[in-house]
């Protein structure tokens, strides 16, 4: 799915999360959105999704409004609200009713890969959780995931399967963004990073460039966005 925002403009009151920021990124590949707490990431996935509007400017993937490829993005949410009492079970039935592409087997191949007891949401730990909702994002058949936060406020080990799960997903057809602040663990899978400060894009560098520039992707973060 190809990704274009043209000077989108997102206010909330009097904070400007998003501002003028242009972005286009091509068809496939594993995009980190990276950037400091308040940075606008989330705003910028969120507006990428079709969840929240621009007040200004465009999102266009692969030419046409979000909403008019809903079905064809997996948002997951940094802080997503979910029925207590689903358990996988209760997930292959709710998920593969509500998308068409939600691929239980997988779904369930992702649980024991990503070490996701075999419980109710209410019974799971908060990484846990965050594992099982990842393990359903990624089970969706589409062409742009849209992932906030995955590594969120989980440990080190189970970063690493994270990791993992998301490399074996990988299709080349599909386009990965995922917001972190873990940039040093996470650097290995990015094909790009686009770096955000203020609402803005301050450096949108793919592996290569970075690479050419002689730098990984921690230190361009911390040269960047210092
Ligand atoms: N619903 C909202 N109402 C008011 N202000 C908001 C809202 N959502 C975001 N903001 C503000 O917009 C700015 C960007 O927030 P956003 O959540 O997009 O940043 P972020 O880069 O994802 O941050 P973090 O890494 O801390 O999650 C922040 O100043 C935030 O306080």
């Amino acid at each position: 799915m190809h990704l274009r925002l043209d000077r989108v403009t997102r206010r909330f009151g009097g904070t400007v999360a998003v501002d003028e920021l242009s972005l286009e990124l091509p068809t496939g590949g594993v995009v980190g959105l990276l950037g400091t707490n308040g940075a606008g990431k989330s705003t910028t996935l969120k507006l990428m999704a079709g969840l929240l509007y621009p007040d200004a400017g465009e999102v266009r993937l692969d030419g046409a409004p979000p909403r008019r490829v809903r079905g064809e993005i997996a948002f997951l949410p940094e802080r997503g609200q979910m029925y207590e009492w689903l358990d996988p079970k209760g997930a292959v039935g709710l998920f593969g009713s509500l998308y068409p592409d939600f691929r239980p087997a997988r779904f369930l191949e992702l649980l024991d890969q990503l070490e996701v007891p075999r419980r109710s949401l209410a019974q799971l730990s908060k990484g846990q959780r965050a594992r099982f909702l990842l393990a359903a994002t990624l089970a969706r058949k589409v062409r742009l995931y849209l992932l906030d936060e995955p590594l969120g406020g989980v440990d080190l080990i189970t970063r690493d399967r994270i990791l993992a799960a998301l490399v074996s997903e990988w299709r080349e057809d599909a386009t990965y963004v995922l917001s972190t602040h873990e940039v040093a663990e996470a650097e290995g899978i990015f094909d790009r990073a686009v770096f955000m400060k203020e609402g803005r894009v301050v450096l949108n560098a793919s592996a290569e460039e970075l690479r050419e520039r002689g730098q990984s992707v921690a230190q361009a973060f911390r040269e960047v966005l210092a």
